[in-house]
């Protein structure tokens, strides 16, 4: 029988400690795709893992590696795992035909809520205000081009079901794929942020039983000791939320971290799409308040408190089975997708938790934005960082077209000789994500005051693994860029100030 890891599946032996679930770090020497260079995990008691069997006698305190047994009274249903074998979805149906960087080409949305005209000499860019327009049913979007810079306007014209069905489908970018993906989270918070202001709060949820209460508390706190371990300095962060939030945000970090550990984690090389679908078959169940360990209970809670889309969850999953089948990238688009995939989709889980301001002016849409290019800033700043490790493991997360235009093939990479064609192509990569990284912090200064911190923080912390990089002279075949803890340190108060004294549109009233 398959053995699982410290946070989901796992192939390889546990070592029993007192109760706890321990992993070795011979464990860990494993084939670990995405991110090869392990970050030093200690010994984490972890395990609670029901994938393959049902749930484990629950005994009591935080040293009983998180298994659980619920009593037949309690309101966290434990459901059996199913063993349904899914096909895998096909490849989405994106198409090269507009990039973000490359050739202008129109862009019609069809399949969202809106249909884009876009001025054909422009490129699709990202939205970034939002004017009344005097269109009929339509606004007029600015859109800041990221290439030119050049603000464009384009034509959001509210589709109906006439409209609709007057033009073919045409392919769409992983952007406009994304893109619904923001405007239905962004539909979800925006309602209770209206709700919020224009009626009094709605009647409070019933106060749950001393049982389903302690439960739930012993969860939130196990996921705590787990962000903890894995992510000391967001972990302090947290600290400093409203105790809800703190506790919501670290049962979606628990279950963003089990996720990655199926693909990245010590028992990577055992998973199988099957696999996924029975972790996305759980994910549904706890969506539909059936947990089925402590761990899933308070992400179960957490979707009852705060207006959280299942989507970014499953497409998680997706990143994973990505990651499983695919380990070259034709063209940023397909890079964009499985970043947003992988990392955007953490933007998205947390900003309902972490919440917008109350007098923010930003609109939820282009809050959400932010957040998206925050995770696809750390995730392209990721994979800048783990060129080598990636290499050796026959991976190249690295846009072929692009490494193609700047003389550059596989080889080059896995020869990992670094040249001028190569410091020249990274300076070109660099330079994109710092432009995710902008548009990122924008958003920041529009969260919940408590919020802004520990965002502000890490997004100030994975910006400087890219001054590494280019401290390293774009050696990152062998070298590992890293912010040392001094220079970690510093940036704390540094970003607390910025916190406190940002910019945001309650200041300028401008928007973002
Ligand atoms: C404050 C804060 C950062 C909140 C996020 C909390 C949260 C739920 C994090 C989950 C992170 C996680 C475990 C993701 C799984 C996939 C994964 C591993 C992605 C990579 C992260 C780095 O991972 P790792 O710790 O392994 O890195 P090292 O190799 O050790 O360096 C990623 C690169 C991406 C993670 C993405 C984010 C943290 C996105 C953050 C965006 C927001 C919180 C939205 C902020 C809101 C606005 C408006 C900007």
């Amino acid at each position: 029988m398959r053995e699982r890891g410290v946070l989901g599946y796992s192939a390889a032996e546990p070592t029993e400690e007192k109760g706890k679930r321990m992993w070795s770090e011979s464990a860990r020497v494993v084939s670990r795709p995405r991110k090869a260079s392990v970050s030093p995990r200690r010994h984490v008691p972890l395990d609670t893992s029901t994938a393959f069997s049902p749930p484990f006698k629950y005994t009591s305190g935080a040293t009983n590696g998180g298994f659980v047994s619920l009593p037949p009274s309690s309101p966290i249903k434990y459901s059996p795992p199913l063993y349904l074998s899914i096909p895998l979805r096909p490849q989405q149906g994106f198409t090269r035909r507009s990039t973000r960087f490359g050739t202008c080409t129109p862009v019609t949305r069809m399949s969202g809520s809106l249909l884009w005209v876009v001025s054909p000499s422009e490129t699709a860019c990202r939205t970034s205000t939002t004017l009344p327009g005097p269109f009929v049913g339509g606004a007029i979007k600015r859109r800041c081009c990221r290439r030119t810079g050049r603000t464009v306007e384009v034509l959001a014209i509210a589709r109906s079901a006439a409209s609709a069905s007057l033009v073919a489908a045409p392919p769409r970018t992983s952007e406009q794929l994304v893109y619904d993906v923001v405007l239905r989270q962004a539909a979800l918070v925006g309602e209770t942020r209206r709700r919020r202001t224009t009626s009094p709060p709605a009647v409070e949820a019933p106060p749950a039983g001393p049982l389903r209460r302690d439960l739930l508390e012993e969860a939130y706190d196990r996921c705590g000791e787990v962000c903890a371990e894995y992510a000391k300095t967001f972990y302090l962060g947290t600290l400093l939320m409203t105790p809800e939030r703190r506790k919501a945000i670290w049962a979606i970090y628990v279950w963003c971290r089990r996720t990655d550990e199926l693909v990245d984690g010590p028992n990577a090389s055992q998973i199988t799409p099957t696999a996924l679908d029975r972790w996305q078959n759980r994910l549904d169940d706890l969506f539909n308040g059936r947990p089925y360990d402590m761990y899933d209970a308070a992400l179960s809670d957490t979707i009852t408190k705060f207006p959280v889309d299942i989507q970014p969850f499953k497409d998680m999953i997706e990143g994973m089975r990505m990651d499983l089948r695919k380990s070259r990238y034709n063209n940023f688009d397909e890079l964009y997708l499985y970043c947003y995939y992988v990392a955007g989709t953490v933007g998205l889980m947390s900003v309902p938790v972490m919440g917008i301001a109350p007098d923010s002016k930003a609109s939820t849409e282009s809050v959400y934005n932010a957040a998206l290019a925050l995770g696809i800033a750390n995730q392209l700043t990721n994979i800048l960082r783990d060129v080598g490790e990636d290499s050796r493991r026959g991976r190249v997360y690295l846009p072929q077209d692009e490494l193609a235009q700047a003389g550059l093939s596989d080889d080059d990479i896995f020869r990992g000789k670094v040249t001028e064609k190569w410091r020249n192509f990274m300076k070109g990569q660099i330079k994109r994500a710092r432009m995710f990284f902008d548009e990122a912090e924008k958003g920041i200064y529009e969260l919940n005051s408590a919020s802004r911190w520990p965002v502000l923080a890490s997004s100030i912390l994975y910006r400087q693994i890219l001054d590494s990089i280019e401290a390293n002279d774009y050696n990152n075949f062998t070298k590992r860029a890293y912010v040392g803890k001094v220079k970690k340190f510093a940036s704390l108060p540094i970003a607390y100030g910025k916190a406190i004294l940002g910019p945001s549109s309650r200041r300028n009233h401008k928007g973002i």
